[in-house]
């Protein structure tokens, strides 16, 4: 089947009934050449799922399936994305790997290769292989590596925090000691959390001051992607929001680096890439990124800004799309040599206030 010349890919996702598996699909939805043809839920087996999701319900005719349980996925398909809990992709990465040419994967199974670490925040990985290899990538950074049968994006916390210090790290520009702390909206602990409203409405306070585990997360990412041995200090903060992130980095810089240094960094690292938005002038009608301006987007908006030797540097993102669903579909379409942009540019862009 082709359109436009161009195949379209077939896609499955596994978790749909959840918070990253609903975005996909509300995107996958609109993709010109990726079509979805399984979704699993393991409670809403049967349910149509054009009337199940909002992003859909609306449309006179439903064209989609059924929700079908993960035991069904059967035939081969492009793309399966996972979207499924922490720690239950690996207890299925048989059966899900035998159907998919590439499994795309949003949960923090395989993203670490330290058995140690695995074994502390990961263990499913460790008693479940992946047979066919994994590859840590990050649509802006890495290589695609078409050897490896799972794909693991980074977790949202880390890939925000990536964009803060990616720029100054490649160009050597700090020191190794580092510091950001990251703030999150709840749809960020999924569906299953158990946090109820009145507890988070009308606060903002920390949730892990230490022990994430997006922290050795950033440091391997930064040290394989760019042989920089990093000593970040993580924490990590609840917002009062339904989505968003938004992490702040603090830096020292070497005693050679300038601001000038830092804004060439940080314009060479962004300019071309189509979803990182960088703040290199005081023009526009704001100029630090927020959580405001990205919610909604695949967009990362990224601002540094220097005093002395201290560099403040500070990214947003919409957790469940830029930090899920759209940097997955971000690499199913480098994976494919398609458009980076394919079916994410939004009609809607910067809705303000
Ligand atoms: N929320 C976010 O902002 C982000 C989350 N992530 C990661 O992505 C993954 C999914 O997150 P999220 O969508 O928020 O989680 P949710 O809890 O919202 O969704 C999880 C989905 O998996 C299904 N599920 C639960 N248990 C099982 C099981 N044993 N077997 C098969 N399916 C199961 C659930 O529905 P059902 O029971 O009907 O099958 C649900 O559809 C997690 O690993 C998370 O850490 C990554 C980046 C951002
Ligand atoms: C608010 C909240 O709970 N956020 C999650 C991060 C979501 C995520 O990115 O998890 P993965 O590492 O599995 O991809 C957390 O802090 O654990």
């Amino acid at each position: 089947m082709s359109v436009n010349g161009s195949s379209v890919k077939r896609v499955a996702i596994l978790g749909g009934n959840g918070f990253t598996g609903g975005e996909l699909y509300r995107l996958l939805k609109r993709h010109p050449y990726f079509k979805v043809d399984f979704v699993s839920s393991e409670s809403k087996e049967g349910l149509p799922l054009d009337k199940f999701f909002v992003s859909s319900a609306r449309q006179k005719r439903a064209d989609g399936g059924k929700f079908q349980k993960l035991a069904a996925l059967d035939g081969h398909y492009d793309f399966i994305f996972s979207c499924l809990p922490t720690g239950v992709l690996p207890r299925h990465i048989d059966h899900i790997a035998e159907h998919a040419e590439y499994v795309i994967n949003v949960s923090g199974d395989y993203r670490l290769n330290d058995q140690e670490l695995l074994r502390q925040h990961y263990p499913e990985s460790l008693s479940h292989p992946a047979q066919g290899g994994s590859h840590y990538f990050i649509p802006e950074f890495s290589d695609i590596n078409l050897e490896a049968k799972v794909v693991n994006l980074p977790g949202c916390m880390a890939v925000a925090t990536i964009y803060t210090l990616f720029p100054l790290l490649a160009a050597n520009l700090i020191e190794p000691r580092v510091i950001s702390d990251a703030k999150t909206g709840s749809s960020g602990g999924g569906k299953a959390s158990t946090e109820h409203h009145a507890e988070r409405a009308h606060n903002f306070r920390p949730y892990k001051v230490h022990g994430h585990r997006h922290r050795p997360e950033i440091e391997f990412a930064l040290q394989e992607h760019l042989e920089r041995s990093v000593e970040l200090q993580f924490s990590v903060h609840s917002l009062d929001l339904p989505r968003g992130i938004l992490v702040t980095s603090y830096s020292l810089l070497k005693e050679h680096a300038s601001e000038i240094d830092v804004k060439k960094a940080f314009y060479g690292a962004y300019a071309a890439k189509p979803f990182v938005h960088y703040f290199n002038s005081k023009n526009g009608s704001y100029s630090y990124p927020m959580i405001k301006t990205t919610a909604g987007t695949n967009y990362a908006e990224v601002g540094a800004y220097v005093e002395g030797r201290n560099c403040v540097s500070i990214a947003s993102i919409d957790n469940l799309i830029k930090g899920a669903a759209g940097q997955a579909i971000q690499a199913a379409n480098l994976y494919s040599g398609i458009a980076e942009e394919a079916g994410l540019q939004f009609e809607l862009e910067g809705a303000w206030p």
